[in-house]
């Protein structure tokens, strides 16, 4: 099967040509590249009016000369449908409208981000991989179950790339910003600067407030540079371990175009080593904008019956990867390898055979006659200051909040001894299994309460997920408070319900039930617990709405 991609979403204006008997991919792009400031939609549109046609046809001259029938064998065209900038798609719309009525052949409408990942799992092999697509106009991690690419977390704010670029702009670089960073950073002292994660979502606007503010203090701009790489890409690594312990996956690719920077895959290729998890980086070529990983999800797609009729086939500057009925793959498969045996990780009371020591994302955690010894291990693809500052910061407050959040009324573990600079916390031993692997809608409602508490008592848990609670019969503890904070924002409270949403989604076959019994569990609890009803700006649950409607695609 031949099939002939055709990518513009932003800069790149590409075409492909994908021959999946020959697994041959090869790719003609055109950057646009400004002569100040960003990218200008106008100017990108104008730049993919020209260049699109000369690299179609530059495609289509390779077709010819590598096939022996008319027409150069061409079985479909794919295209991006979105997301990306308008102007840019409906040129892009147009050119493969046009090719496949010239051709007489299908028309494959491709969404450009579940190409980003699928090109990762195309060229590893794996099965069913965490994703992590570090794009400039995005950044999140995605698993495929029930059908669809999952989003298990994402940025808050932009997109990776684009906040990296939005700091070079600052400093007077050209666009793109990201390879000068790199080549900066390599002569640069790590600087401090915030460090933002939530659950497995994050968000950069602090980072780079403080960036642009340190340079304008005076601070070398290589040392900003590569405090900047350093904190990023830390959290984005941190996001995808804490991603495959909640999956139980040991498979994880990376895509988008900030994955061709070295420190990135460095960091990503450490953390899975050491936690035994494979790791794949696609080639340069595929990482960044190209036509080539459209083809090659369209030859799936089209091999699926998944193609789209002309008058169907709008563009589409939102699309979320989630929205894509995902046709090409098997419907059992899932990302979560076995949800219910990940759940019973924790040491059964009664069992002989489970494992004296558990290892989470962040911590180990071993067992000991009733207590429980978590400690932070370094992680050492963290530079060593912001690894020592994280695990200080974190052990104190899980110590200090666990107990406060007992106060307020939710079962949690004794905390019976810490220490702060080994990283360490002595636990009372809690509950039969993690949530995780008793999943039920009466537990669920409980975890409302309970957070509803934690919220009237002035703090965010900060990690909700369903392998941070621990659950015994109808007794429902909440565990692992490392990254909660004092906090007045009703933004903070809906970040807490909105990473506990996302769990069960990533998990639970039929979410609904369970989503609806947790919002009614804190809708009623959080009633209850005020001294006068929450106005619409305070209420945690209205928020969680705006939080998941909030568009970041453009
Ligand atoms: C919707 C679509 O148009 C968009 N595409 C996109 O953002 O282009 P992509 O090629 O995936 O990524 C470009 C970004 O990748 C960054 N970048 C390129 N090389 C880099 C490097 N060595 N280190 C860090 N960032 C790098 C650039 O600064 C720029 O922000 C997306 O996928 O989000
Ligand atoms: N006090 C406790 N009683 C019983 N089991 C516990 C206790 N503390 C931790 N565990 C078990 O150990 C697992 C990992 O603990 P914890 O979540 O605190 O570590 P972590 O490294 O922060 O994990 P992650 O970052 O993946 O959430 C929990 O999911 C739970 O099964
Ligand atoms: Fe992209």
């Amino acid at each position: 099967m031949r099939i002939v991609g055709i990518e513009g979403t932003a800069w790149a204006a590409s075409a492909a040509l994908f021959d999946s008997e020959t697994g041959e991919v090869f790719i003609e792009s055109d950057p646009y590249e400004p002569d100040s400031g960003g990218i200008h939609p106008r100017e990108a549109a104008e730049h993919m009016g020209g260049a699109i046609p000369d690299v179609v046809s530059t495609v289509l001259d390779r077709a010819a000369e590598t096939s022996e029938g008319d027409g150069g064998g061409i079985d479909a065209v794919a295209f991006s449908r979105g997301p990306g900038l308008g102007p840019c798609l409906r040129i892009v719309g147009t050119a493969a409208r046009a090719l496949s009525q010239t051709l007489d052949v299908p028309l494959v409408g491709v969404n450009h981000m579940v190409a980003h990942l699928e090109i990762g799992r195309h060229g590893s092999g794996f099965d069913s991989p965490v994703c992590l697509n570090a794009s400039g106009a995005n950044a999140h991690l995605l698993g495929y179950h029930n059908g669809r690419y999952r989003v298990l977390g994402e940025t808050m704010d932009t997109g990776v790339g684009n906040a990296i670029d939005k700091f070079t702009r600052h400093v007077g670089w050209s666009h793109p910003g990201g390879p000068k960073v790199e080549e900066a950073a390599r002569d640069g002292e790590y600087h401090d600067l915030p460090y933002v994660v939530k659950g497995m979502d994050f968000s950069f606007s602090g980072i780079m407030s403080a960036a642009k503010q340190a340079h304008d203090d005076g601070v070398p701009v290589e040392d900003v540079c590569r405090g900047l790489q350093e904190t990023v890409f830390a959290m984005l690594t941190e996001v995808a371990e804490r991603a495959l312990s909640l999956t139980g996956t040991d498979e994880l690719v990376l895509g988008g175009g900030v994955g061709q920077n070295e420190r990135l895959r460095e960091m990503l290729a450490e953390m899975c080593e050491q936690r035994g998890a494979e790791f794949y980086a696609p080639e340069p070529r595929f990482l960044r904008d190209n036509a080539g990983m459209i083809a090659v999800l369209g030859a799936r797609m089209l091999d699926a019956g998944d193609t789209v009729s002309i008058p169907d086939s709008a563009v589409d500057p939102n699309f979320r990867p989630d929205q894509v009925p995902v046709t090409w793959r098997d419907g059992e498969e899932s990302v979560a390898r076995d949800p219910a045996a990940a759940g019973e990780a924790g040491r059964a009371a009664d069992s002989a055979t489970t494992p004296d020591e558990v290892r989470g994302a962040e911590a180990t955690v071993t067992f000991e006659g009733d207590s429980v010894v978590k400690r932070r291990v370094p992680k050492t693809y963290r530079h060593p200051e912001l690894d020592e500052r994280l695990r200080t910061e974190r052990t104190r407050a899980e110590a200090r909040l666990t107990s406060l959040a007992r106060r307020a009324g939710v079962p949690t573990p004794v905390v019976r001894d810490v220490d702060p600079a080994e990283g360490t916390i002595v636990f009372q031993y809690v509950g039969e299994s993690d949530l995780a692997g008793g999943l039920t809608a009466e537990r669920c409602r409980t975890v409302g309460e309970h957070l509803a508490a934690v919220h009237g008592a002035g703090f965010v848990h900060g990690d909700p997920t369903t392998r941070n609670v621990r659950v015994d019969g109808d007794r429902v503890y909440l565990l692992d408070f490392g990254l909660g904070y004092h906090t007045g924002h009703v933004e903070d409270r809906a970040m807490d319900l909105h990473v506990f949403e996302q769990s069960v989604e990533g998990t639970a076959d039929e979410p609904e039930p369970l989503l609806r019994a947790f919002e009614a569990g804190y809708a009623a609890a959080a009633r209850d617990g005020a001294d006068r009803p929450a106005s619409d700006d305070e209420d945690a649950l209205a928020r969680l709405r705006q939080v998941e409607g909030r568009g970041r695609y453009q």
